[in-house]
């Protein structure tokens, strides 16, 4: 797949703080990408500096093979970029506000569709004003995509959203990659970046970690998997503690609980069947996003 956009040792610094010290990563073409880190990562100075926001004190981006500062025109046709509630005008209707985005582009999507698909219509006269967070939220959702971008930057996309909108959004992302669009996710909800990411760089203090699919980022950092079950008869813990797969066995309070790498699972179950044990009550604890980025930096992503 052809690279849409490609950071090569990007550096920023702000005076004496250094927000990003040194990112590389290659987003490929129709996929949704994660930059999933703590607060104070530098994951929005990254963002910008894509978009042609702010110039990089060093490395190179390329963003569908034009460079974001010198050429900026074009690229803004070419690109989406959700705007940050403060940047909407409180008196602009919905309608007029993608109206007046959609004049700003060469071949804009039809702003009343995008409205509907977006669950806006019955919004059209409100002023942003006076919309709720998850409406001014698929608003500037809208207004990222109504230049028909083929490239669309979404930074902190349900933030301040409940979980149904929250649902709600991450279905309209899913419907918009299967337009071909390339979407870039900065996030720091692992629910959120696992759900949407196909593939997503760990971002911690200016630097990326690890860059893979939720899945090989959990493999990578060689978290367990917790495995827990009632046996239906009595066992001998040793035929799960024999397998290469298998780290730990221990029994507590009639419950089996296994440690091992990501096969333990089918390997635990094969050796159950084999010796016509049902596992009752099973629970599987995958390792997660947050697993591995603890992992891998010694810290969680929440924060702290
Ligand atoms: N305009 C600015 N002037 C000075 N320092 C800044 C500016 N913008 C960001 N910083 C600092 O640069 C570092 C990286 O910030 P950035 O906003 O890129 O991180 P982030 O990962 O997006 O964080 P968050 O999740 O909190 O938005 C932080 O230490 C921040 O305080």
């Amino acid at each position: 797949m052809p690279a849409v956009i490609e950071v090569r040792n990007l550096r920023k610094t702000y005076g004496e703080t250094v927000a990003v010290d040194d990112v590389s990563f290659t987003v490929r073409d129709g996929e949704i990408f994660g930059i999933l880190g703590p607060n104070g990562a530098g994951k929005t100075t990254t963002v910008e500096c894509i978009e042609g926001l702010r110039a990089p004190d060093g490395g190179t981006i390329g963003v569908l093979g034009l460079d974001p500062r010198r050429d900026r025109a074009e690229l803004t046709q070419q690109l989406g970029v959700q705007l940050q509630h403060s940047e909407v005008p409180e008196k602009l209707q919905v309608a007029e506000a993608l109206e007046l985005y959609s004049s700003f582009y060469r071949s804009p999507a039809d702003w009343r569709t995008l409205m509907d698909v977006l669950g806006l219509a019955d919004k059209a006269k409100t002023r942003y004003g006076k919309l709720s967070g998850g409406q001014r939220q698929r608003l500037s959702i809208a207004l990222a995509l109504v230049g028909r971008p083929k490239v669309a930057m979404l930074d902190e996309l349900t933030t301040g959203l409940d979980p149904q909108a929250r649902r709600d959004t991450w279905q309209l992302m899913e419907d918009v990659r299967s337009r071909g669009v390339t979407m870039v996710l900065v996030t720091h909800f692992m629910e959120e970046a696992e759900r949407l990411c196909d593939r997503v760089a760990l971002i911690d203090a200016g630097r990326v970690v690890a860059v893979d699919t939720p899945a090989g980022l959990a493999e990578k950092a060689h978290v367990e998997q917790r495995i827990q079950f009632r046996p239906s008869v009595e066992m001998d813990l040793d035929l799960l503690a024999d397998l290469p797969d298998v780290t730990g066995v221990t029994r507590r309070d009639g419950l089996v609980l296994v440690t091992g790498n990501n096969n333990a699972l089918n390997a635990v179950t094969s050796v159950l069947a084999r010796n016509h044990i049902v596992a009752e009550h099973l629970r599987v604890e995958q390792a997660n996003l947050e697993d591995a980025f603890v992992e891998l930096t010694g810290r969680h992503i929440g924060g702290q």
